[in-house]
């Protein structure tokens, strides 16, 4: 789509206001029109919820017993209730918008709202008035020449259609220009003859526009119509003048948001159902970060198609006006609650239109050469006045002055650069490049790990740093510095493993079951030691080859870092198995219980004196603390380790039993026919007292046994968590990465950072603003993209705004957009196979939260009581008569990302259902999900199926 004729050149000068002629940064116009109830609804008996108080005002009418959520009134520029006709809408709420493409600046209306709620209704009138209205005035302006093209499109299922050329049935491509933004390759432009001419093409788009009937209205739109006409004008006689205007005015009207438990949708509608909800969640998420001003960072236009072609017009060079529309139903309140969510947020979004002036190259060469020709003129005229000598010498010394300027600035950058290769070829030593935010989150949680002067170098470095987030150098610098930490942690594992193997050897005390566990414990362990060593030549700090391109490395670096990423995953899965052998271990040591009940094990009667008596227990707890919690220590694990096999090898015992023990230890393992009958009056009290110590021996290697094995378990638990940790460090690397390559792939300048906004250190209370932002982010796109309720459920309930959250909410966030990227790229395809596993697609995603719901439907009779299933039915309005009211109550659970009290009660109850309060088996370890490069997204996926899986959904 084009908005320059071949041969001229496009100005912009700013929009000039009647009372100057500034520029001037104008906010979007947001009016909302309420349609009146329609035949469906009234026959239901529905009722209105909303009413239009005054010109302005919107406002929610509540039952007399009812929760009201809030708030419950809004204000916009314009509110229209059902009885205003389209006419008054047009007048009052959008003809100036639409007008100013008549004057040389873009203009984009467009309604958004609700299915059914009277978007096309609304668009259609408004259309057919502005046409009218631009007709009228190009009547009344003789002296200018007008040209009016259009083109139409629609964005199906993520396709884009031209409108007025569907017979070839292509799907157009979006392109990038660098002036004029985002381009629809041979998409259609008709020059309109007049007025009829232009209303037949715009009633060929509306024709060709797919509609179908869903239960909410027999003629839904089912995709996205852009119909753009682009006006030029020029003075017919003025031979002085050179300027023309043009501009584009877009009428827009969407698919409507739809929920497919209201509209019945399958198969095909669903499809277009989920489709349409997603690219109106990139749009949403685009008018929420332009409503947060300069505060809002990156804004994903790139999303979806709608916004990429929207992008002049959202927070761009053009005026918008967006009408809202709304069914007073009050069936549909949530939904016509979202729509005004969504009409308060665009109230802020500021745009900076400018008036679009064409010159043709044949005028602006002519007015060239004239303006040429003066100039000569005047400078072979001597000045009688001297007054332009005069001027020149000052422009001269001016220049002068420029020059030395520049000569000084030049000299001051080959300073710089020379400081930089230096500090380069040092191994960046001297000053360590700035760590960026999102890997200062990273590392936030390894900053334990960190030797001190490394966290004060970051934590100074961030105070002053540019935001150089995906600044090469810096990401290598980060990943080896996590690499660095990956290497830590595999010594340590493997240091961990040797004590624990020490250990198992020091008890072959158990039966044949312990004896075969211990076996396969071992073999475990030999295999986890085979594990190759991480690559020594990674070290923190190392010198980056100047040689290569920055580019070549990272590629290099981040190629490395997936190769390895199986080196972690096969850790994990290696302390899995060592895991889950300790547990049998533990349970093959013979129970306490086991002993004779008049036998009081020391544990009983002494509770302080078993740690004398029990030397590996006492030992080992008492280093346990460094030994888990100082790993890294250079000294920690090794000193263990030696501690560990002195202690093993000769046990100390209690001054008051050393020499009964000493006399067991002196003899081999009592035999009956040694030890004769323990219980036997003829034994001797030696015998005796040997027999009694020898049990009691006994029971105190097995307590020793068992509480090691229950040390070593609870090591290798938090030696899990640490490295689901640095998983999650290097997936936001990886994701920093890719940013960066996208960034490099849009034509971004990195090093263009005067345009770049300083980045403070982050205060616990911008941390909060940001995480209640992000995670309302998070909640709307799960609901989008159909993610498992279950994962939502733990995620809300585990990540609750603490500093350490950071990491796991940029991930998710992160994982979300490129799912909702994934899922609309998708489109039509029938969705990939990798291997056996099917890809993720809308329906898999649909399919699999159905079957969840059903899951958490049958759980709903097993985990609550009658009385309570009917409390929740009341409260949740599922009739306390009706069929399936398992099913419908559950289907309730998570639809309203917008109600926050909804959220929260959603998963407390899916949480009540599953069981995860009662456990507390809520880990943060059950969101390690691997991280895999966007062509293969699966993985990402499997990580939430998998709580299903868990689930035997
Ligand atoms: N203000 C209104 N006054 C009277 N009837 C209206 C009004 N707005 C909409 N309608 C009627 O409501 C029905 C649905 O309207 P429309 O098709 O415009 O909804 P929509 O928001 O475009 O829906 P979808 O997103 O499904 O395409 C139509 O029959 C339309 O005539």
């Amino acid at each position: 789509m084009t908005i320059r004729t071949p041969g001229t050149k496009i100005e912009r000068t700013p929009v000039t206001t009647p009372g100057g002629n500034r520029a001037r940064e104008e906010k979007i116009v947001v009016t909302v029109r309420l349609r009146p109830l329609n035949k469906r609804e009234q026959s239901s008996k529905d009722h209105m919820s909303w009413e239009c108080i005054d010109e302005h005002t919107i406002v929610y009418k509540s039952n007399p017993n009812e929760r009201v959520p809030q708030p419950t009134s809004f204000t916009f520029d314009k509110v229209f209730g059902p009885q205003c006709s389209t006419e008054i809408v047009y007048e009052d709420g959008v003809k100036t918008v639409a007008l100013s493409a008549l004057m040389g600046i873009n203009a984009t209306i467009f309604a958004y709202g609700q299915t059914s709620s009277g978007k096309t209704y609304t668009m259609r009138g408004i259309t057919e008035k502005a046409v009218n209205d631009i007709y009228s005035h190009i009547m009344n302006t003789p002296e200018r020449d007008f040209k009016i093209k259009i083109s139409g499109l629609e964005i199906y299922n993520e396709n884009v259609k031209d409108l007025l050329n569907s017979d070839s049935g292509r799907t157009l491509k979006l392109l990038d220009d660098p002036e004029k933004g985002t381009v629809v390759e041979k998409l259609v432009e008709e020059t309109a003859n007049d007025d009829q001419h232009l209303r037949h093409l715009i009633q060929i788009c509306d024709a060709q526009r797919q509609v179908g009937e869903t239960a909410l209205n027999d003629t839904s739109s089912r995709s996205h119509q852009i119909i753009r006409l682009t006006i030029e004008s020029t003075l017919r006689e003025s031979p002085d003048c050179v300027r023309s205007y043009i501009a584009s005015l877009n009428f827009v009207d969407l698919a409507g948001s739809e929920r497919a438990s209201q509209t019945n949708a399958e198969g095909a509608r669903l499809r277009e159902g989920c489709h349409i909800n997603l690219s109106l969640m990139t749009l949403t998420t685009v008018i929420r970060k332009l409503s947060m001003g300069k505060r809002s960072g990156h804004v994903p236009y790139r999303d979806s198609k709608l916004t990429r072609i929207l992008q002049h017009s959202l927070g761009g060079n053009a005026r918008t006006a967006i009408i809202c529309t709304l069914s007073p139903a009050s069936s549909h309140v949530d939904q016509s609650r979202n729509t005004l969510f969504f009409a308060t947020r665009a109230k802020e979004v500021t745009n900076n239109a400018q008036v679009n002036m064409v010159i043709p190259d044949k005028q602006l060469v002519k007015h060239l050469q004239k303006e040429v020709a003066r100039l000569e003129t005047q400078l072979r005229t001597p000045d009688p006045s001297n007054e332009k000598d005069f001027k020149i010498q000052q422009m001269e010394r001016e220049m002068e002055e420029l020059k030395r300027q520049r000569d000084l600035a030049q000299s001051q950058v080959d300073e710089l650069r020379r400081k930089l290769e230096e500090e380069q070829q040092q191994g960046m030593k001297p000053s360590d490049p700035p760590l960026s935010p999102v890997a200062k989150k990273c590392l936030s949680f390894s900053a334990t790990l960190l030797p001190r002067n490394d966290r004060t170098r970051k934590t100074m470095g961030m105070q002053t740093m540019r935001q150089s987030s995906t600044a090469p150098f810096t990401l290598m610098h980060e990943i080896r510095k996590l690499e660095h930490l990956q290497e830590q942690l595999g010594e340590e594992a493997n240091r961990a493993l040797e004590v624990l193997q020490k250990e198992v050897s020091c008890h072959r005390l158990g039966n044949q079951d312990a004896a075969e566990t211990i076996a396969k414990l071992q073999a475990e362990i030999r295999e986890m030691r085979a594990i190759p060593p991480l690559e020594k030549e990674v070290e923190v700090g190392n010198v980056i080859s100047v040689n290569k391109s920055v580019s070549a490395n990272l590629k290099e670096e981040i190629t490395r870092l997936h190769s390895q990423g199986s080196t972690i995953a096969d850790l994990e899965e290696k302390l899995e198995n060592v895991q889950k052998s300790i547990e049998k271990l533990a349970m093959s040591l013979p129970a306490n219980n086991d002993q004779p009940s008049n036998d009081a094990t020391p544990k009983a009667k002494n509770p302080a004196k078993k740690k004398k008596l029990l030397p590996l227990v006492s030992n080992n707890s008492l280093n346990r603390q460094n030994f888990l919690k100082s790993p890294c220590s250079p000294l920690s694990a090794s000193k263990q380790v030696m501690n560990c096999e002195i202690e093993n090898r000769a046990p100390v015992y209690d001054d008051a039993l050393s020499s009964e023990t000493q006399s067991v230890s002196e003899k081999d393992t009592p035999t009956k026919s040694e030890g004769g009958d323990v219980s036997s009056k003829e034994n001797t009290p030696y015998r005796r007292s040997s027999s009694v110590n020898m049990r009691k021996m006994q029971k105190m290697f097995q307590n020793a046994a068992e509480e090691n094995v229950r040390s070593i378990k609870t090591y290798v638990t938090e030696l899990k968590e640490r490295v689901a940790k640095l998983q999650y460090q290097k997936q936001l690397l990886v994701c920093q990465v890719l940013e960066l390559e996208a960034n490099e792939a849009a034509g971004y300048n990195m090093e263009d950072a005067e345009t770049i906004p300083e980045i403070q250190e982050e205060s616990p209370a911008s941390w909060q603003l940001a995480y209640r932002e992000q995670r309302q982010q998070i909640i709307e796109l799960w609901d989008v993209c159909f993610v498992s309720i279950i994962h939502r459920t733990q995620f809300y309930l585990l990540f609750k705004g603490e500093p350490a959250d950071q990491i796991y909410v940029e991930v998710e966030l992160r994982r979300l957009t490129w799912l909702q990227q994934h899922l609309m790229e998708i489109g039509n395809a029938s969705p990939a196979r990798v291997g056996n596993e099917p890809t993720v697609s809308l329906s898999s995603s649909v399919r699999a939260l159905k079957r969840e719901r059903e899951f958490l439907a049958k759980r709903l009779a097993t985990r609550l009581t009658a009385e309570e299933r009917d409390a929740l039915y009341i409260k949740w309005e599922v009739p306390l008569e009706g069929k399936q009211r398992r099913m419908q109550f559950v289907s309730k659970l998570w639809t309203n990302p917008h109600d926050e009290k909804h959220i929260q009660e959603s998963a407390e109850i899916v949480a009540k259902l599953v069981g995860f309060c009662e456990a507390g088996n809520m880990s943060r370890e059950m969101f390690e999900l691997n991280f895999v490069v966007p062509s293969d997204k699966r993985q990402w996926f499997m990580g939430w199926n998998q709580i299903s899986d868990l689930l035997h959904l």
